[in-house]
């Protein structure tokens, strides 16, 4: 899948004295030209603050929120441009996996009427076949055969979760696209969720986005990680390379604020400070550059774009940040502090 320019605003609803007044309506900004491209097999993790697009990203890939304007590649399918049964057979193919399956499973169907009801409406097995396909649905997610006969109440979080999944796969898709897609659950329940993701994909060679916050299950499961800042892309490296060699000062913010309890990984970046800036105000230039310890005066004015700085790991590392830049002549005095500080993993 190959993202280019991809831009979301929402529309503010106006109050009826700021329309009397003439005032503009205001939008938020919930993604910014985003570039990013995933390839055919591979889990690309991606990260951020709340309210940083993830969410809207995923959506926005699924068809769920159109765009503003950009480019959507899948195969050779131009995806913003799919209408009617194009549009249906793409879902099929890229799924979408939320957070909370419970809320899209009807409480009166069992699951296996569920998943046969997939099977059906996209005529992926005739009728005298989908009792089978069932079974191997519920095998391949780890929940037992008597599942099938069960109503969605009857099961915790986790198993709810499962189910979800095998719903997707029964449309046999190629590309998963797990939205928060364990962040309810217990800890520990995670970790078998994730751990089931992870088998899946290398049994099934499927590509999946992983959306989530949490970046020890983010570097536990993808091959490569986008960090967001604000609804722009600001760094797509390898796992290896993100973790052990961040570059944008705001990876390098969010992975020294990640707790852990090694005292010998703790990193010496500056913690993030002050506020997420309100993506109806974006700030100019680099959206990062209000929290930044780095920032300089180009910052202010030019939006850095994203850039390759290192060839290493699979699709190299891409930053979107001045410091990289050759061209970029910071200001003097503030040359001693663009040194990258370098993250102990
Ligand atoms: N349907 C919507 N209508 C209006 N604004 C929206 C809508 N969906 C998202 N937004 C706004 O777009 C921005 C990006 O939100 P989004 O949910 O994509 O972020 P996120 O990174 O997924 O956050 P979280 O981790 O909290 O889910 C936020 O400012 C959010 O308030």
């Amino acid at each position: 899948m190959e993202i280019h320019g991809l831009t979301k605003t929402f529309p503010v609803r106006q109050s009826l004295l700021s329309r009397w007044r003439g005032q503009p309506a205001r939008k938020v900004q919930a993604l910014t030209d985003v570039h990013l491209s995933v390839q055919r097999g591979e889990t690309l993790g991606i990260v951020g603050e709340s309210g940083c697009g993830k969410s809207t990203l995923a959506r926005t890939l699924v068809r769920l929120y159109d765009a503003d304007s950009g480019e959507v590649r899948y195969e050779q399918l131009d995806v913003l441009g799919l209408r009617g049964a194009a549009l249906r057979q793409y879902n099929r193919r890229v799924q979408m996996i939320f957070q909370d399956p419970y809320s899209s499973l009807n409480p009166r169907m069992t699951v296996g009427q569920v998943l046969r009801e997939a099977l059906s409406v996209h005529k992926m097995r005739p009728p005298e076949a989908q009792d089978a396909r069932v079974q191997e649905l519920l095998a391949l997610v780890g929940l037992p055969p008597q599942a099938a006969g069960r109503l969605p109440h009857e099961f915790s979080g986790g198993q709810r979760q499962r189910i979800g999944i095998a719903r997707a796969l029964a449309l046999e898709p190629e590309c998963l696209i797990a939205d928060e897609l364990v962040s309810a659950l217990d800890v520990s329940v995670q970790a078998q969720v994730v751990n089931l993701l992870l088998e899946l994909q290398e049994r099934l060679g499927l590509t999946v986005l992983f959306v989530a916050h949490d970046l020890r299950l983010v570097r536990h499961l993808s091959h490569r990680v986008a960090v967001m800042y604000l609804g722009r892309v600001v760094e797509v490296a390898s796992t290896e390379a993100m973790f052990t060699q961040p570059k944008h000062p705001y990876t390098q913010a969010l992975l020294a604020a990640a707790p852990t309890l090694d005292p010998s990984r703790r990193t010496a970046a500056p913690a993030i400070t002050g506020e997420l800036p309100s993506p109806l105000n974006v700030p100019s230039g680099c959206a990062f550059r209000t929290r930044c310890p780095h920032a300089f005066d180009r910052c202010v004015v030019e939006r850095p774009a994203l850039r390759t700085v290192s060839q290493e790991g699979g699709g190299g590392q891409e930053v979107a940040c001045h410091l990289y830049d050759r061209a970029s002549e910071p200001t003097a005095g503030l040359t001693a502090s663009l040194q990258p500080v370098q993250v102990t993993p």
